[in-house]
């Protein structure tokens, strides 16, 4: 998928991961909407955006994930101002143990209703020209991290969804791949903020660690993935692990099997 005049839009943009995956996919040539409940990061990033690419290439809308009505306000926006959708990153998300319903509420349940209300807009079957979705999931997603049981389920779940909705996708006929991320530790604030963020397991900070000394990916390296499950469109049900030293596209069990 070539990315000129593509619409993008990106959950959880205005800072770390979601900042990179802006960045690159509008230095790949798409048009991109931030969307990010924190307004002074959002606003902040988009002042800067405009200076380097002008002002009708970004729309930055305060959107929490958590609201159904936020969420598809700023669908109809994107729609009314870049007459599509065609790229969505469901990046938006949080660790912190002390708040599990909360993460629950927005790294899994704001994955699927932020998923739900774009097929509205992207798939084939109901007027969309189709696209791709990749989700931010995590290597917690794909093996437990003992400190913050909460958090690895909520991305497992967003892996088992991907791959779900890749395959009801691809049997439908929605013209939509759908893709899952799969970092390890990456600096941002949620990474610089786990000490805090561990509750009950708090105590596993320092078995936690001998996780983290594996290795800390860059933002910019998780971007470069990103952009790999959007554009290469042989990608749909991938889950693609991301390590300091290696990135593979993980296999999984199958029932046949
Ligand atoms: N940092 C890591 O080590 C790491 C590793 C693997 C996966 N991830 C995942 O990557 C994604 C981004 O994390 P990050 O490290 O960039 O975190 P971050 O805290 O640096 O950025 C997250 C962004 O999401 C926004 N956000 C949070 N809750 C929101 C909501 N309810 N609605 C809208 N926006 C919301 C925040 O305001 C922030 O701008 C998350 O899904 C996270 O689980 C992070
Ligand atoms: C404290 C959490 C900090 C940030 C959260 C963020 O999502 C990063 C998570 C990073 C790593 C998780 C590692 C989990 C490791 C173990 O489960 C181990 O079993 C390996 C995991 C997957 C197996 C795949 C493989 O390595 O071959």
């Amino acid at each position: 998928m070539a990315l000129n005049g593509k619409i993008a839009v990106v959950t959880g943009a205005g800072l770390g991961i979601g900042k990179a995956i802006t960045e690159i996919l509008l230095r790949n040539g798409a048009k991109v909407v931030l969307l990010d409940v924190n307004e002074t990061a959002g606003k902040s990033l988009k002042e800067a955006l405009d200076k380097q690419y002008g002002q009708e290439r970004t729309l930055f809308l305060n959107c929490d994930v958590e609201s159904e009505e936020q969420i598809k306000a700023a669908f109809q926006k994107t729609v009314e101002t870049f007459g599509g959708i065609d790229i969505l990153c469901n990046n938006a998300g949080i660790l912190n143990e002390n708040e599990w319903e909360r993460s629950i509420s927005i790294n899994l349940v704001g994955v699927i209703k932020v998923t739900y209300l774009a097929l509205e807009h992207m798939n084939k079957l109901t007027g969309g020209r189709g696209g791709v979705i990749v989700n931010t999931a995590s290597l917690a997603g794909l093996g437990p991290l003992l400190s913050c049981p909460v958090y690895t389920a909520t991305k497992h779940g967003v892996i088992g969804f991907t791959r779900a909705m890749a395959a009801a996708s691809a049997a439908s006929g929605y013209g939509i791949r759908f893709n899952a991320l799969c970092p390890t530790f990456v600096q941002t604030d949620l990474f610089s903020a786990i000490l805090d963020r561990l509750g009950q397991f708090s105590h596993l900070a320092d078995a936690t660690q001998k996780y983290i000394d594996t290795g800390v990916l860059n933002v910019s390296q998780v971007a470069e993935c990103l952009l790999k499950l959007v554009t290469d469109e042989t990608n749909n049900g991938e889950a693609l692990m991301v390590k300091t030293d290696m990135r593979k596209y993980v296999t999984f069990p199958t029932i046949t099997q």
